[in-house]
């Protein structure tokens, strides 16, 4: 059987949920520091919470405000814990100081039924806090609950089992006091009753620990280290709320109505894909400062673009609400800017209005470099932050693209947007999504700059790495020659002498290489380049694009160019991003390891014996 290559599994993690906890019934055992702190978190998730603590000193005034302020959903229980506290349904008001009776309603043989808890009251024995119960004690009385048969044959007949299955007297129980035989205790009975626990810093009594929580609206940042480090787990919870982007939690709000209404608009599973692919450009596009700003007027207008697969930009949008509130002359100039601006692949463009320059429109071909913002020339990052629109390729990673305070436009992916961009919904979608090339995207990014210049723009065309090496930065000059406008460069680091280095080859050291080859490994229509070097020991050959053709290369190198069998590659992939991984390789093993290991675009290939001077065999 053959294997593939998939992540190992790392044990020793918590599973992390979003547990929803909505009307479900939480008991608290404890009214001190930690039991108001668990309070407050099942509040917010919507709990229904019963709290057992003594009325006295000890029960935390913060506890007590929280009861006061939600009488519906809370209650107190102003007594030291009994075990049938476990069983005992929320709805159920028989916990007074006055009626102590009401509560034994619930034998350990078996659950509380309708009849029973009216009629035969078998009062259990109560724990007190200095009581040392033992599990061993508990035990034989709670074990008769534990199995199905006894909990059927426990319950009246003329109650249907689903509804009692379905709202089990207690979901969730919480332990917050000062009493070590009692925790243990109360651990054990939840287990035989199966209810998840929490006795608080007691890991080995947890069915689950709670995170370092930070919230902002629907957002919910949780940080766990398994226990390992609760301080820990709060400065790491702290830096990354430090760190989060403004107005996020906002920004989710609005985009959780947008979706709403978009399901709303287009229900059905046949468009989900659109849907998803069209909410996640979106996101991607929209700043979160601008995503929390939509409100109904501004979220219809970007829902128009839907039908056609449009991602309208923000600065789009607040000109098309400005257009609906000026006059009716006013509001086709917009219309038509919109409708330009929103220019899809299998629309026919014609863009006839050249609208009279206001600015002077400004083109500058940008390198990115290879991935990391810290790798942008400081002219870069100054020209992203100027210009007035920004147009890239999806492989550039959002990290770059984020310094951008203009509009951004960013190419489709290669298959699915054009899928989705079909109209017709009984169209052949293979078919459809083979016809996208490289080509016609290289259209569409020339067609949204030359948009822009025509509006007197300053438009960044960015491009990954550096724009002249294999960037087809030349060709996108002579293309906007052609159209009057002409382009400045700014260099990038090209990941042909960034990925090497990020691996620790030297592309030349002197005695091993004094020269650099730097090749594509394919040529137009996917072929094998055919103008690889001759073996020269001096020589090293960076080799881009090159992971489906490893093979041919180093068949072709050893036999037809004479390069020794035993000559280092280091295969660079994904260099200077954080999932970078550098696998050694000679040429002979070249294939084998690319196969073995799985290789994946982007790679380069550094073969040479420079590869052998500082890493280590
Ligand atoms: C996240 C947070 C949530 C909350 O409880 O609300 C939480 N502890 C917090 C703080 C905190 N707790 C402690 C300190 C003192 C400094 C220190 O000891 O490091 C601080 C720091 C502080 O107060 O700032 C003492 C401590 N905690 C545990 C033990 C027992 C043990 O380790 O054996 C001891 C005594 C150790 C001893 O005696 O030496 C155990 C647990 N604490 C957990 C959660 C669970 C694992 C979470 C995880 O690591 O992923 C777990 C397993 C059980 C549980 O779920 O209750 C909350 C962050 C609040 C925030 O973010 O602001
Ligand atoms: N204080 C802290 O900073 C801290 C932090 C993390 C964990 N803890 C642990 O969590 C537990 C609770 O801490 P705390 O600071 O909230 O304690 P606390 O002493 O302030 O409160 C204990 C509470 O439990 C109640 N209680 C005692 N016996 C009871 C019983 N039989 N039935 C019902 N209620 C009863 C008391 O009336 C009191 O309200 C302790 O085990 C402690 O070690 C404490």
């Amino acid at each position: 059987m053959v294997r593939s290559a998939i992540d190992p599994i790392r044990p020793g993690a918590s599973l992390i949920l979003a547990w929803q906890i909505k009307h479900k019934h939480v008991v608290i055992i404890g009214g001190g520091f930690v039991a108001a702190g668990r309070l407050v978190n099942v509040l917010e998730a919507d709990a229904k919470v019963t709290v057992i603590c003594p009325d006295n000193e000890e029960l935390s005034e913060t506890v007590r405000q929280h009861l006061d302020d939600h009488p519906q959903t809370t209650r107190l229980v102003p007594r030291e814990f009994q075990d049938t506290d476990l069983t005992t349904p929320f709805g159920e008001h028989m916990f007074t100081k006055e009626s102590p009776k009401a509560l034994s309603t619930f034998t350990l043989e078996g659950y509380p039924t309708a009849t029973s808890a009216a009629t035969s009251a078998v009062v259990p024995p109560s724990i007190s806090s200095n009581s040392s119960v033992s599990t061993a004690q508990a035990s034989p009385a709670l074990s008769a609950a534990s199995t199905t048969t006894s909990l059927e044959s426990a319950l009246s007949l003329d109650e249907p089992l689903d509804d009692i299955v379905s709202a089990p007297a207690v979901d969730m129980v919480l332990s917050a006091i000062d009493d070590i035989p009692l925790s243990t205790h109360i651990y054990n009975l939840c287990k035989r009753l199966r209810i998840p626990v929490n006795i608080a810093d007691v890991p080995p009594q947890c069915d689950f620990y709670f995170c370092s929580t930070h919230r902002d609206k629907s957002l919910q940042v949780a940080v766990s280290t398994s226990g390992k480090g609760p301080k820990l787990a709060n400065l790491v919870r702290r830096h990354i709320a430090d760190h989060l982007p403004n107005r996020v939690g906002e920004a989710i709000e609005q985009v959780g109505i947008l979706r709403a209404k978009l399901r709303k608009m287009a229900p059905g599973p046949e468009v989900g894909p659109k849907r998803m692919g069209w909410m996640s450009r979106v996101c991607e596009q929209w700043r979160m400062e601008d995503l929390a700003t939509l409100e109904e007027k501004s979220m219809q207008i970007v829902l128009s673009g839907f039908k056609d697969n449009v991602v309208y930009s923000y600065d789009q949008v607040q000109a098309k609400i400005a257009g609906e509130e000026s006059t009716e002359a006013e509001t086709e100039k917009i219309e038509s800017k919109v409708t330009i601006a929103a220019a899809d692949l299998t629309a026919e463009h014609t863009i006839t209005k050249d609208t009279p320059a206001q600015k002077t429109p400004r083109l500058v071909l940008v390198g990115a470099g290879p991935g990391d913002p810290e790798l942008l020339t400081l002219k870069a990052a100054r020209l992203l932050e100027e210009a007035d629109l920004v147009v890239a390729d999806r492989l550039i990673p959002m990290e770059v693209i984020d310094l951008a305070k203009g509009e951004v436009r960013i190419a489709p992916k290669k298959r699915t947007v054009l899928t989705v961009e079909q109209k017709s919904s009984t169209a052949d979608q293979e078919t459809l999504s083979t016809a996208i090339t490289s080509d016609n995207i290289q259209d569409q990014l020339n067609e949204w700059c030359l948009q822009g210049l025509r509006e007197g723009k300053t438009v960044v065309r960015l491009k990954q790495g550096d724009p002249f090496i294999f960037g087809r930065g030349a060709e996108e000059i002579l293309f906007f020659r052609e159209h009057g406008f002409d382009a400045e460069v700014v260099p990038g680091i090209s990941s042909a002498l960034s990925a090497p280095l990020s691996a620790n080859v030297p592309l030349t050291h002197r005695g091993s290489a004094n020269q650099v080859v730097i090749t594509t490994a394919q040529i137009k229509g996917g072929r094998l380049s055919d103008n690889f070097p001759v073996y020269d020991a001096q020589k090293t050959v960076v080799v881009l694009m090159g992971v489906g053709k490893a093979k041919e290369i180093s068949e072709m190198m050893q036999t037809d160019l004479g390069w020794p069998a035993n000559v280092p590659v280091v295969i660079v992939e994904n260099a200077h991003c954080a999932n970078e991984r550098a696998l050694d390789a000679t040429l002979s093993t070249l294939a084998q390891v690319v196969e073995e290991q799985k290789a994946i675009p982007p790679s380069v290939f550094v073969i040479g014996w420079a590869g052998s001077v500082l890493r280590q065999a």
